[in-house]
């Protein structure tokens, strides 16, 4: 019976688990013995220690098979942010996780640790060394991250200790490391498209940038501290690399790094903000007739020119996260797992 309870209590389900920050935390799962199921609509790996369920998370009929038996759900899906599709953000990020709350309950999950994001509060203007108590944020930088808020205040207001069913989420920032389909490859192909010309504002912005294996390590100490009594039950917790670094300080380290030159010239960022902001209403005009993903986004360009970095000492004190991978160390990784981004030298 005790070996059966330790096996049942070592087994977890990754909702989200093809993706990038997901396949990561499949990986350092089963380095720390626990036993994985992998819920997807697609599968994006294959690894015969996992057992894949493929289904859409806003059915509970598919989700209740993985997570039989299962004492921690991690939830890391979401729609890629660049989508724009509204109906799907919000049917995935808030009636989804709604499906996913319910379908824990049903199946007797004691665990349920989301995947949020630090952006929750960020309304594009400066945020420095921020902390949980900030409140959401009134005019959320975009879709994605509204549908995030609602999310995230679905999942902890589900905690209920009284019936053993206990919740917490993650907050990351700008994840980045190998596999990543986003950063990395986004800045390079803007490089390689000639776009890469203008710093927007004048350089000194701090942006914390958090490698994947500490957002990973971050999650997996939530779901082992997140238990009756515990200060993580209904609580949101930062994780970043706790080294916020100026945006594009950290932007020239990959462009060099990969061999591409860095911006030469610089621009205001309110300039910068009002000319993505006119490229994009002229978009949703002509979207009718063309459909064109522009490379500066308002979104982008607020990302790019404002202070956004978070204080992780809640997640110190209460779960005793410690980032695992230097900054330094991970971007020496990040680099060398691309190299087929890398640009031939002359
Ligand atoms: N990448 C970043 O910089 C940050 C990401 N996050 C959050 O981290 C989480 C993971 O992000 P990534 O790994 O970067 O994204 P990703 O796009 O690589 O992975 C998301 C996974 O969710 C799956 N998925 C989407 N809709 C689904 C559905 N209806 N049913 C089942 N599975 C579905 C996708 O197939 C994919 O495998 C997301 O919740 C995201 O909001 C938070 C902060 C920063
Ligand atoms: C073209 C350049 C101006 C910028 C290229 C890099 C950007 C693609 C990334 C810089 C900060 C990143 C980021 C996210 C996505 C990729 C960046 C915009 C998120 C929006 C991903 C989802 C989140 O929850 C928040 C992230 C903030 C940082």
């Amino acid at each position: 019976m005790a070996t059966h309870l330790r096996l049942t209590s070592r087994k977890c389900t990754v909702i989200g688990g093809s993706g990038f920050l997901g396949q990561h935390m499949v990986e350092q799962l089963l380095d720390k013995g626990y036993s994985v199921n992998v819920f997807d609509i697609r599968k994006g790996f294959e690894n015969e220690k996992v057992q894949f369920f493929l289904g859409d998370l806003c059915s509970k009929e598919a989700l209740l098979p993985a997570l039989q038996g299962v004492s921690v759900a991690f939830h890391c899906a979401s729609p890629a942010p660049s989508s724009d599709n509204r109906e799907l953000f919000y049917k995935v990020n808030f009636m989804g996780t709604k499906t996913v709350i319910e379908a824990c309950k049903e199946a007797g999950v004691p665990k349920l640790v989301l995947t949020s994001s630090a952006s929750v509060v960020f309304e594009g203007t400066d945020i420095k060394n921020g902390t949980e108590d900030l409140p959401y944020a009134k005019k959320p930088i975009d879709y994605y991250t509204e549908t995030k808020i609602l999310q995230e205040k679905e999942v902890l207001r589900a905690n209920d200790p009284d019936n053993n069913f206990f919740t917490t989420a993650i907050r990351p920032h700008g994840i980045f490391g190998p596999r990543d389909p986003q950063l990395v490859p986004i800045l390079i192909q803007a490089a390689k498209s000639g776009k890469m010309k203008f710093m927007i504002g004048d350089g000194k912005n701090l942006v914390d940038f958090t490698y994947v294996e500490n957002v990973v390590h971050g999650h997996i100490l939530a779901a082992e501290h997140l238990q009756k009594d515990s200060p993580l039950c209904g609580k949101a917790f930062h994780i970043t690399n706790d080294e916020p670094v100026p945006f594009w300080a950290f932007m020239s380290r990959i462009l060099t790094g990969l061999n591409y030159d860095t911006p030469k010239y610089q621009i205001p960022y309110w300039l910068a903000y009002y000319l993505a902001f006119f490229l994009s209403l002229v978009l949703l005009l002509l979207s009718p007739l063309v459909t064109i993903k522009p490379t500066f986004t308002p979104m982008r360009v607020a990302l790019a020119g404002t202070f956004h970095y978070y204080s992780c000492e809640r997640a110190k004190r209460d779960m005793g996260y410690k980032p695992v991978v230097s900054l330094d160390e991970a971007i020496e990784r990040t680099l060398q797992s691309y190299p087929h981004l890398r640009r031939a030298k002359a």
